[in-house]
């Protein structure tokens, strides 16, 4: 049964999803503080929440068997992802479903920003008729700067140009192709600030995003300029945004969201008359909670059922069609890493993916977590890496990793090499997936073998002598160990030589050195796939 904590108020019809699961309980219990959540976190297998609870390193850290934390949204500022990432927890959110109604919610604030509606509604029914002081702007023909196009910024994009807008944006993925596409014009952000009538933000707060506006963006603004910030508090450096709207650089400014939330009781944000907020509400249209919740519950019990899942924030992301070319290969990296680890000695330096054939061809780079993962995890435990954290961990212990491509391939269309070096030695195992028969280990080091990677393998380095197979049969046999195939391989008569055996059956360590007692053996070693 897995356990889970839903500690933010998510919609009742998206967590049906889960309740109706039969592997799943679910515990709501909203509005806690850190420490309540510290004390309480234990026991669950994952966390759901929205922006309000505060996921940090030390929420993380006694979560000790969390294996997903869900957000349901987009925004995932409120989750410490390197304390995630370390302790490989996967951080899952709901990208697409507060897009729409985050996007209407921007232009609701620059239309009651340019009409001063809130103002107005406040005097109208405080009993005043006050026509001359709310008069606005209108929209058409003014340009609005729009900082962040992705999913959110672009939506807004398109409705500003059916007010009649001329749009500008600036964002350092979106190609010159796609904005034009768009009829978005793309600018630098000194282009925004000095033009723009209207300005938006759709970024995430990240240490890059985070005051991107302050006072040396103000002091080059164009005078009068509108901003709305329905993205997060943080972007724009609330104090030196005071100070603009005091001095009349900026005309008004609508924001849905703080640098603290909920802002003190003396936030000069609540009481500037040229200000207008509402509280976090981007995100708070029945439509968007019932998407994001369902999202998210969905792809959660993926995860704790290791079935497939998508929108993971702490792992690299890889198109479905990309995916499915790769999938033959996962396993088969992760039992090579594991073959190498267990075939070495000395402390891993250096893991080398050489990818052949047609997988040349594609992007291999998220190869690299499944053969860390089968390194790391002889090494470190099964039970500490996961292909979440198995980047982070070789990145700490100055392990270097990469992939290349080799144009040839000896035997079969797409091949795999994995190379380890150590601090003593470097060794090489080169795999393949065959559709139909599934993963093989094709060679180890130069020699040619043909073994599914499971069970127990004897790697055994000998000098090539007659009755040498012999004795090593007869040895295993009085041992009670059943050999499944058996391989050997030479470089040249009487040279070196190698046995590969499979056994039903670990070897004991009385076994691995009466092996080793055998003069002409130079090397012997177990691989377990167990
Ligand atoms: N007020 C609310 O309730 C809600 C707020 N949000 C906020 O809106 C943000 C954007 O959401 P989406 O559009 O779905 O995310 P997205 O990931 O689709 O788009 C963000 C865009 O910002 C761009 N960007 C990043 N750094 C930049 C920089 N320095 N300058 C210019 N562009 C930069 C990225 O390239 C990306 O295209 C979220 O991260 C979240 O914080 C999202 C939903 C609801
Ligand atoms: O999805 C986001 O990033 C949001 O900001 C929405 O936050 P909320 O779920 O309404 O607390």
């Amino acid at each position: 049964m897995f356990n889970v904590l839903v500690s933010d108020p998510i919609s009742h019809f998206g967590l049906q999803q889960l309740m109706r699961a039969e592997d799943v309980k679910v515990t709501q219990i909203t509005g806690l503080s850190e420490e309540e959540l510290i004390s309480i976190i234990r026991p669950y297998d994952a966390l759901l929440v929205r922006s309000q609870t505060k996921v940090t390193r030390r929420v993380i850290e006694a979560g000790v068997h969390l294996k997903v934390i869900g957000r349901a949204g987009v925004g995932v500022d409120n989750i410490d992802l390197d304390a995630a990432t370390s302790r490989g927890i996967i951080v899952i959110n709901a990208p697409d479903g507060n897009t729409v109604t985050t996007c209407e919610h921007t232009f609701a604030m620059m239309m009651a920003l340019a009409r001063h509606i809130p103002q107005a509604y406040a005097k109208t029914i405080a009993g005043l008729w006050d026509r001359k002081t709310f008069v606005g702007v209108e929209l058409q023909n003014k340009i609005l700067g729009v900082l962040g196009l992705g999913r959110i910024g672009i939506e807004v994009a398109k409705r500003a140009a059916a007010f009649g807008m001329t749009v500008i944006g600036h964002d350092p993925f979106l190609s010159e192709e796609r904005a034009n596409k768009l009829g978005i014009k793309l600018a630098t952000l000194d282009e925004i600030l000095r033009t723009a009538d209207f300005m938006t933000v759709h970024t995430p707060l990240t240490n890059n995003t985070r005051h991107m506006i302050a006072k040396p963006q103000f002091d080059v603004m164009k005078r009068g300029m509108r901003m709305i910030n329905c993205a997060r508090g943080g972007i724009i450096d609330e104090a030196a945004l005071v100070e603009a709207l005091d001095e009349g650089i900026v005309a008004g400014a609508a924001f849905d969201v703080f640098e603290h939330e909920p802002p003190a009781p003396d936030h000069p944000f609540l009481r500037h008359p040229k200000m207008i907020v509402t509280p976090h509400l981007g995100a708070s249209t029945l439509e968007a909670q019932e998407n994001v919740a369902l999202g998210v519950s969905e792809q959660v019990i993926h995860v704790l059922r290791h079935e497939p899942f998508k929108n993971a924030v702490n792992i690299p992301a890889v198109s479905t069609d990309l995916l499915n070319k790769l999938q033959p290969y996962l396993t088969l990296c992760e039992q090579l890493g594991k073959a190498l680890a267990q075939m070495t000695d000395g402390s891993v330096r250096e893991v080398t993916v050489e990818c052949a054939g047609e997988l040349a061809d594609l992007d291999t780079s998220s190869l690299i977590p499944y053969v860390l993962k089968g390194v790391l995890s002889h090494h470190l435990g099964a039970e500490q890496v996961n292909i979440v954290n198995a980047i982070h961990l070789a990145k700490n212990r100055d392990i270097h990793f990469e992939v290349r491509k080799s144009l040839s391939t000896r035997s079969l269309s797409s091949e795999i090499t994995i190379r380890l070096k150590t601090t003593i030695e470097e060794r090489w195992v080169t795999g393949s997936a065959v559709p139909g028969v599934g993963e093989r280990l094709v060679r180890i080091g130069p020699y040619p073998v043909d073994i599914s990677p499971e069970g127990y393998v004897l790697l055994i380095s000998q000098m090539d002598k007659p009755g040498l197979i012999g004795r090593v049969g007869t040895l295993l046999g009085e041992s009670g160990i059943n050999i499944a195939t058996m391989q050997v391989g030479r470089n040249e008569v009487g040279g070196s030589a190698v046995m590969i055996l499979k056994n039903d059956k670990k070897a004991s360590k009385n076994v691995m050195e009466s092996l080793f007692a055998i003069p002409e053996i130079k090397r012997v070693r177990e691989v377990s796939f167990v």
